[in-house]
């Protein structure tokens, strides 16, 4: 087990790379189960969950051929089983993704119920839904979804509720039903959109990705293709808070700043200056940033994901913040940990009330999952002394080198054995 020790008070400087988006490429890996040929996934992030899913894939029967830290190679020609068992996938919530892609493929698929953060119930009736619509009879036994179908066909589905997971399972059965799916109502994360692209590389024919409607043709097999997917909007959201409350200067690279709009509009509204290019974003601040009030939304609103990173920046920030979560029940877990490090916040049913304090002192804490993780990280940057964050393995799960990317930026910063009884000791000794 690990952890991260953190000496604050540098402001974050330099430039940073981001790597390919997580939650697109989670989609992806599965949807490249879907045809016999090869598929080649560029710019593939080096993170728990990738690695996790990999190795189901692998488990079921598929080629996976590691070309690089960032590229791999899948064969999904001699896939041998359809079911994909608890041990392997519970870490992950992406796991819901192979049955889609199963579905479509074979007409069966058993996946036992997805892990993931824990940020709130996250129910599945909606992926169900839409797999019953498209013909699957769909039973949940001793911990699986077991789905089967004589033939998919093609319907239309009105989602009851915007869900990033649904709209892309949905949209893996329907690609190779066949008929016409309409998914109304779906999700326009960018990352709906580049497994779209990808699907449609492949040889699929899906239409209106990125809005609320997309038509799927389905297609009698998939191909091969070669396909890079697009840079993570959090882990860039994340540099971008991390550079503002430090008071640094960061030139964020590989980003689409598109997908950064209402991130960037919320750090302008403080007072961070953002400048933006054709793939890179410089975020930079000085002085005392001021207050605001932030609703999280589907996209293109202010992401849940990025909801922890925005507290941790508003606590040392003048003034009297409202933040409230709207779409996971239970994503304000970090409150209490911020508020060991000083912070002067309390949390009222999904909003958070945050009154703006000088500064905080460094603590040690505890992740309670991957973007609250990362926002204490944020907070122990800015604190003055130590702070430890117990539980990396959560933000492991989607950052990649999250430390030495934070090293690079100047950040006095390094990940240690927490068995290690001597390291804290060590570090401190190195650092002053
Ligand atoms: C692997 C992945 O891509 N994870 C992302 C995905 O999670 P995930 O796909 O799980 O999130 P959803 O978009 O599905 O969830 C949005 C809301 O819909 C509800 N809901 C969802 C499905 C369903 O069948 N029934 C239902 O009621 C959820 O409880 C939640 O309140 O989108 C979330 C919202 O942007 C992000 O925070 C996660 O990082
Ligand atoms: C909540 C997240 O991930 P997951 O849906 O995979 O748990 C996230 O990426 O912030």
């Amino acid at each position: 087990m690990e952890q991260y020790i953190i000496k604050g008070g540098n402001a974050l400087q330099g430039e940073i790379t981001i790597s390919g988006a997580k939650n697109a490429a989670l989609g992806i890996l599965s949807a490249a189960i879907m045809t016999n040929d090869t598929v080649l996934v560029e710019n593939l992030p080096d993170i728990g969950d990738i690695n996790v899913l990999l190795q189901a894939i692998e488990e079921i029967g598929a080629k996976v051929e590691r070309v690089d830290k960032h590229s791999v190679r899948i064969n999904g020609s001699k896939i041998d089983s359809m079911c994909i068992d608890y041990e392997f996938i519970r870490k992950i919530r992406a796991s819901y993704y192979l049955l889609g892609a199963l579905l479509g493929k074979f007409k069966r698929a058993q996946v036992a119920l997805p892990g993931g953060c824990n940020i709130g119930s996250r129910p599945i009736d909606q992926h169900l839904k839409g797999f019953e619509a498209l013909g699957a009879i769909v039973k949940i036994e001793h911990g699986m979804i077991k789905a089967e179908a004589k033939e998919l066909k093609g319907n239309h589905i009105y989602m009851d509720c915007i869900s990033v997971g649904a709209t892309i399972n949905i949209m893996l059965a329907a690609t190779l039903a066949e008929g016409v799916t309409i998914i109304e109502n779906s999700a326009k994360e960018p990352h709906v959109v580049d497994v779209a692209n990808f699907l449609n590389s492949m040889g699929a024919n899906i239409k209106g990705a990125g809005t609320d409607v997309i038509r799927i043709k389905g297609v009698e097999a998939l191909k091969g293709t070669e396909y890079s997917i697009i840079p993570d909007q959090i882990e860039a959201g994340t540099f971008m808070f991390a550079a503002a409350a430090t008071k640094g200067n960061v030139l964020i690279k590989n980003v689409i700043p598109k997908h950064l709009e209402a991130i960037t509009a919320k750090l302008i509204e403080i007072g961070a200056t953002v400048e933006e290019y054709d793939d890179a974003v410089r975020v930079s601040a000085n002085g005392t940033l001021g207050h605001t009030h932030v609703k999280t939304l589907p996209y293109p609103g202010f992401p849940t994901d990025m909801q922890p990173q925005i507290s941790a920046t508003l606590v040392t920030s003048e003034g009297t913040s409202i933040v409230t979560e709207t779409v996971f029940e239970n994503r304000l877990r970090y409150v209490d940990e911020l508020a060991r490090m000083g912070a002067n916040i309390k949390v009222e049913g999904n909003t958070a009330i945050i009154v703006g304090v000088k500064g905080l002192t460094g603590a040690i804490v505890s992740a309670p999952d991957l973007r609250a993780g990362a926002a204490l990280v944020i907070a122990g940057l800015v604190a003055e002394g130590f702070t430890i964050v117990e539980q990396v393995e959560y933000i492991e799960r989607g950052y990649e080198n999250f430390e030495s990317k934070m090293q690079c930026l100047g950040a006095v910063m390094a990940k240690i054995d927490i068995e290690d009884e001597k390291a804290v000791q060590k570090f401190k000794l190195k650092v002053g």
